[in-house]
């Protein structure tokens, strides 16, 4: 039944300009699981494996550091960037803090463009050899990848197929590589759960290391439903940003990653989001594509995907209400 839920979707049929239904076909699919559940997982994305399994090797000997080493990297706002330690993030409404630590890499800097000054600069941990070039390398593939993605929303939305290109072309993207420890007797509060369920921030999310169990998503019927897919996919879901400017026509669906049975609970799980962000200035505004008589304008008031951030921010433990 899960794989009904999310379907499997190969990409390149959108690459096909020899025939325009196999374009046709993929964007329709897309947006229709888009307006069902929010959720694909996107095949044959020709990201190099090479590329994916530099990005996990890295990533697992910087975890693999003492805490006191990994705790040297925790800086600045809300752990914009480097480390955010075991016990920091919980979902919104939760108490309960997540059982996981993770890294953050942002958009690197470019000498003399106007948007640098308000990202804060990426920072690297010097232990680990490659760190930087193989997730900066992975971030600008999934980048590439979900600018595919948003062209065949934006044809799904009646939209101009480039609609996305000059909102996102600086995004305030992350990516976010998370490291869940093996399941111990007694960590975190009791009711913790690697991630607690929760719908993201941003416009999409692509999801690497999904084929590993824990992750679920809540179905309209309010089923958790396991996603199951072929681990060389790519998940890719949307997020509260695109459903807030689609005036809730896609649909960005809770999810959680759940504490799993023997012999899973003794392993570490490692993932890897890229939560793509649109330009920070970009004011989210209900599409007039969206907006019908029988959908009237839920979101009247504008606000910059910013603005949204920091709100949303707050609300899951990573920043402090400004005083
Ligand atoms: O680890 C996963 O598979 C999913 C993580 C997730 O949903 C998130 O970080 O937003
Ligand atoms: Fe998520």
């Amino acid at each position: 039944m899960s794989t009904e839920l999310v379907p499997i979707l190969d990409i390149r049929r959108f690459d096909r300009s020899d025939d325009p239904r196999e374009r046709e076909g993929f964007v329709r699919a897309l947006n229709h699981a888009y307006r069902e559940i929010g959720f694909v997982a996107v095949s044959n994305h020709g990201i190099p494996d090479a590329v994916i399994a530099d990005a996990y090797r890295v990533i697992k000997e910087f975890f693999e550091l003492p805490i006191e080493q990994k705790l040297a990297y925790r800086v600045g706002k809300g752990g914009a960037r480097g480390y955010t330690p075991f016990g920091v993030e919980h979902a919104k409404d939760s108490p309960a803090v997540d059982l996981k630590e993770f890294w953050h890499v942002g958009r690197e800097h470019v000498a003399g463009a106007a948007w640098t000054s308000h990202y804060p600069p990426n920072i690297w941990p010097t232990e680990v050899a490659g760190f930087r070039e193989a997730t900066w390398a992975l971030y600008q593939q999934l980048e590439a990848l979900g600018d595919r993605v948003l062209r065949a929303v934006a044809l799904g939305l009646g939209l101009d197929e480039r609609y996305f290109e000059d909102k996102t072309d600086h995004g305030n993207s992350i990516l976010r590589p998370i490291h869940y420890p093996p399941l111990a007797p007694g960590r975190g509060d009791p009711g913790s759960v690697r991630s607690g369920q929760h719908e993201d921030i941003n416009l999409i999310t692509l999801l690497i290391g999904s084929g590993e169990p824990g992750l679920e998503v809540l179905s309209r019927a309010g089923q958790w439903v396991p996603v199951t897919t072929i681990p060389e996919a790519i998940v890719v879901n949307v997020g509260d940003m695109l459903q807030r400017l689609t005036n809730d026509v896609l649909r960005s669906t809770t999810h959680r990653v759940v504490n799993p049975p023997s012999p899973y609970a003794e392993v570490p799980r490692y993932s890897i989001p890229f939560f793509l962000h649109p330009n920070s200035e970009f004011s989210i505004e209900s599409l007039s594509t969206c907006v019908t008589p029988d959908n009237p304008n839920h979101y009247p008031e504008p606000i910059t995907a910013d603005q949204y951030l920091t709100q949303r921010l707050i609300e899951i433990g990573l920043l402090k209400p400004q005083a």
